[in-house]
């Protein structure tokens, strides 16, 4: 999951929303505004990862915004957007320092594919933190696998830690000092999927007014992350194959193949062996990407990970919060999370930390701090109830009870259909598409979706 935070600009609310929609089914973090000056004003809130701006707009428009950029934010790339008729403004902002533009209309894939090319690599440096005895060989024998060329694939549930281990597979490979470059096979809407990965020649649809090359070519010499690779569709799971075994990808729409230098790493929260046993994964798929499985377990099976992982997660976040001295976890706070389940996993300790420091009153994290979901499953008797309704009560915003009813529905629809994402989608009536937003919304609450 992308953790990069976008700034989306534009004065046409119609247009804005579908932007916002593609952008966050992509999983990518959206604030949007109408125009250059509430803009300002967000950035001057927040930091953002990129600036994605429509040109025309009335006050100070793309161009002030750009200028504003540029003196205060000079790091954070611009991409532009402009009306086909107006591309000299947009030539004109390139000159002044926007990364690229795009020409309205332009089709969703172009979108997400300028925007992952000029998104800052996120920082990598950071090593996973194990302590229990299963962590640490896994991650010895990850050491291992990492100087070889073998394609490994991390399975685990969600939120358990696959990305961070392909991370660490790739900055401990002899590919260290080359791209390393995920993609989400689940985010990216099934129709778009092709195009990111093998990219596109100018023409080959609307809006593709210049070519765009795609993932495998952007990670030329390094590691592709293959993220959820057990939601890729049987058609491009084929084309998929082609190009590891030739070694070498065509864009849509062009006729030249372009020789591939590639690590293939995936990533799986699916039993992916038996989804080949009943043909949903293309079994020679599923043994080429398959040379080297690594699996993390489930965070309660390895407790001693628990508190070294809240530690580092609170340290991470003091510091993005500016909190000195970093808070600790008194000893009440601390059983508090080695006797909870984690369903959710790494990412639901996450939440939780971030949540207990924005509760905590002194340097200390106390257990009336640890706010953790009651759906969540704990393994012992929740908090009382007076300290958890205090706590949840500011969090949990109106609705949250509907909610409840729908994630409720659509984990008994995947029960029936036996995790047939196709299946849950038709008997829902929803689009596949609206059923993973929905389904990665979930997860990141800390909800287990089964495989
Ligand atoms: N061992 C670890 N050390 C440090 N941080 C970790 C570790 N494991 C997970 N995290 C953090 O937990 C969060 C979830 O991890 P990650 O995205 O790697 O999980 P995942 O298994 O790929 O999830 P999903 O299946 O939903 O894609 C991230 O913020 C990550 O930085």
């Amino acid at each position: 999951m992308s953790e990069a935070k976008l700034l989306l600009v534009e004065d046409d609310a119609s247009l804005r929303e579908a932007l916002l929609d593609t952008l966050m089914l992509a999983q990518f973090t959206c604030v949007d505004v109408a125009c250059a000056e509430e803009a300002i004003m967000a950035l001057k809130s927040e930091p953002f990862d990129m600036v994605i701006s429509d040109v025309q707009m009335p006050g100070i428009g793309g161009i002030g915004l750009l200028q504003y950029l540029q003196q205060h934010h000079p790091k954070t790339p611009m991409l532009m957007m402009t009306a086909f008729a107006t591309i000299d403004s947009a030539v004109e902002a390139i000159k002044q320092g926007a990364v690229d533009y795009l020409a309205k209309p332009f089709a969703p894939e172009v979108l997400l594919n300028q925007v992952s090319r000029y998104l800052p690599l996120a920082d990598n440096s950071g090593q996973p933190v194990v302590a229990d005895d299963k962590s640490i060989a896994l991650l010895n024998l990850a050491k291992r696998v990492a100087v070889s060329e073998a394609s490994v694939m991390i399975m685990g549930p969600s939120g358990s830690g696959k990305e961070v281990m392909a991370r660490y597979i790739h900055n401990n490979s002899p590919r260290s000092e080359q791209p390393f470059v995920a993609i989400n096979c689940a985010a990216i809407p099934e129709n778009m999927l092709e195009a990111t990965l093998f990219g596109y020649e100018k023409g080959a649809f609307t809006g593709a007014y210049q070519a765009c090359p795609g993932k495998f070519e952007q990670a030329q010499g390094g590691t592709l992350l293959l993220d959820e690779i057990s939601e890729m569709e049987l058609g491009l799971q084929a084309k998929l194959l082609r190009v590891l075994q030739e070694r070498e990808v065509e864009r849509l729409g062009g006729r030249k193949t372009i020789k591939l230098d590639v690590r293939v790493l995936a990533t799986s929260n699916r039993d992916l062996k038996s989804m080949a046993a009943t043909g949903e994964f293309r079994e020679d798929l599923y043994y080429r990407i398959n040379v080297f499985p690594l699996t993390w377990p489930a965070l309660h099976q390895r407790p001693a990970d628990i508190i070294p992982l809240s530690s580092h997660l609170l340290a991470k976040h003091a510091k993005q919060l500016n909190i000195t001295p970093v808070p600790t976890l008194n000893d009440a706070a601390s059983r508090r999370l080695l006797t909870h389940r984690w369903p959710g996993n790494v990412r639901e300790l996450d939440n939780v930390i971030q949540r207990a420091l924005i509760l905590r009153v002194g340097d200390d994290i106390t257990v009336n701090d640890i706010i953790i979901d009651a759906c969540d499953g704990a393994l012992t008797p929740d908090l009382s109830p007076t300290t958890h309704a205090s706590g949840s009560a500011s969090l949990e915003p109106l609705g949250s009870e509907l909610k409840a009813q729908e994630h409720v529905i659509i984990l008994e629809t995947l029960n029936q259909c036996n995790g047939s994402r196709k299946d849950v989608a038709e008997k829902l009536g929803i689009s596949a598409r609206t059923l993973r937003y929905k389904m990665a919304k979930m997860r990141d609450m800390g909800i287990q979706i089964p495989a």
